[in-house]
């Protein structure tokens, strides 16, 4: 976690700065993030402050009492977020974030179903039957276009291969510098500024389309977020809700199947059950196109617990609330280790999370595409099992080891070059 204030106070922790003035720490925790948070935690203590481009950054890394950070009054999360104008962010964060959960709340995930299940067999078969791939991209280049197509409407994501090379290029550059490009000044993140302009482009010719095409009720959320800005008048912003959306799926949604399809591979005796699992639910091996449904999903537990397992392990996102009284915080048991039977306890068919799992936020905004995340990544878990053989080819990929704030970046930068084998089983 990190909370972030401008005040200060006679209670502080100790402040981590630096000799230019505004900037602080900014370049050596902008360089290495984890490093960095490690070095202080070693030097510090478990909270400490990192005064870094005007902004104080309070890191709590050991203490109890987490619920407080979510429900307290203290703490409050509007006030966190820089990206946009805060009048702009304030008036209109309420409104669209009671569009986005009602659009993907549980009872109407059966409408996401049909299209996630056909996009994950259309791009599976793009794989073709066998071969070496990188799991990365194997996972990139088969979620990118389903998340994109559930999410947005069909249409937004680019189909020659040209231009979905240049999709990635900018969405990874805007994903990488995300942190940083919020709170910079434009001047010295010029790459980040010019792929933000270009899905902010993106998304602009896309309203427009839309807006023209508009042929069925079932709006999608782009034009849900149109709709509402529209009726504040504010409608110029939508393209930068849309880009602010993409990334909260995508960056996201990637980096937790890789990891979930890793941990599940190397623990052979977690696979084995996933797969015994798969065979009574679809039958032997994977040569049918089949369909898969909430309630076959239900019967396969143990792949729900591997993502949430997953998740508390290696959460890529970033939980961000502004201290306005003083807190405490508290943390997950055995945090270091893989084991879905964590989630045995959890009650799970009434939707309800273990209590210490903080991956998709709480209090008053948790994350809304949460329910649509975990149907996404069940179904792909399920059909990829099914459908195909890993034979790994590299050890388990390096981690950092560091209990705190796990950084999506880092996870990119050791997986580019972790290959699998991966052939059809039939
Ligand atoms: C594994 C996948 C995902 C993870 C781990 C994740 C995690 C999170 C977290 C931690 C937050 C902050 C919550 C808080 O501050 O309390 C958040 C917010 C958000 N997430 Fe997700 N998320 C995922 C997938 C998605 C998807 C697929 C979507 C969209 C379809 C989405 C849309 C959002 C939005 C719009 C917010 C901001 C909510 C607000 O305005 O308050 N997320 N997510």
């Amino acid at each position: 976690f990190y909370l972030f204030h401008q005040q200060r106070n006679l209670h502080r922790p100790p402040c981590i700065s630096g000799w230019i003035p505004w900037f602080g720490a900014g370049s050596r925790f902008g360089k290495a993030h984890l490093e960095f948070i490690e070095q202080a935690r070693i030097k510090h203590g478990p909270v400490f402050t990192i005064f870094a481009l005007g902004n104080r950054f309070t890191f709590v890394t050991e203490e109890d009492g987490f619920d407080v950070f979510f429900k307290s009054k203290e703490i409050n999360f509007e006030h966190a977020v820089e990206d946009l104008p805060k009048s702009t962010f304030l008036t209109f964060h309420g409104l669209l974030y009671g569009t986005m959960k009602n659009k993907m709340k549980i009872s109407t995930l059966y409408q996401f179903n049909e299209k996630l299940v056909e996009g994950l067999h259309e791009q599976l078969e793009n794989l073709g039957t066998d071969g070496s791939k990188n799991l990365y991209n194997l996972v990139r280049h088969v979620l990118c276009p389903v998340t994109v197509n559930i999410i947005f409407g069909k249409g937004l994501y680019p189909t020659t291969q040209e231009d979905i090379q240049e999709f990635l290029k900018h969405f990874q550059i805007y994903d990488d510098g995300f942190q940083n490009g919020g709170q910079m000044p434009g001047c010295f993140l010029r790459n980040w500024s010019k792929s933000k302009m270009w899905l902010l482009n993106l998304f602009e010719k896309s309203i427009t389309d839309l807006e023209r095409n508009k042929v069925s009720d079932d709006l999608t959320l782009v034009q849900l977020i149109t709709n509402t800005l529209r009726h504040g008048a504010k409608q110029n912003k939508a393209p930068n809700y849309a880009v602010l959306l993409l990334w909260a799926s995508l960056s996201n949604v990637i980096p937790v199947v890789y990891w979930t399809v890793v941990y599940v591979l190397y623990n052979p005796s977690v696979y084995e059950n996933i797969m015994e699992g798969i065979s009574s639910v679809f039958g032997e091996a994977g040569k049918h196109k089949i369909e898969i449904s909430k309630n076959d999903l239900k019967k396969l537990p143990l792949i729900k617990w591997c993502i949430l397992e997953t998740l508390h392990l290696v959460t890529p996102g970033v939980i961000t609330r502004k201290v306005i009284e003083p807190v405490k915080i508290l943390y997950f048991p055995e945090p270091e280790l893989f084991k879905p039977e964590h989630w045995e306890k959890a009650n799970l068919e009434k939707n309800a999370f273990l209590d210490e799992f903080v991956a998709f936020g709480g209090g008053k905004y948790p994350c809304p595409g949460r329910w649509l995340t975990l149907l996404e990544i069940e179904t792909y878990v399920a059909l990829v099992f099914y459908k195909y053989q890993f034979n790994l080819l590299d050890p388990f990929p390096k981690q950092v080891k560091i209990p705190v704030f796990r950084f999506f970046i880092y996870f990119k930068m050791s997986y580019y070059h972790h290959k699998c084998n991966i052939y059809n089983k039939y």
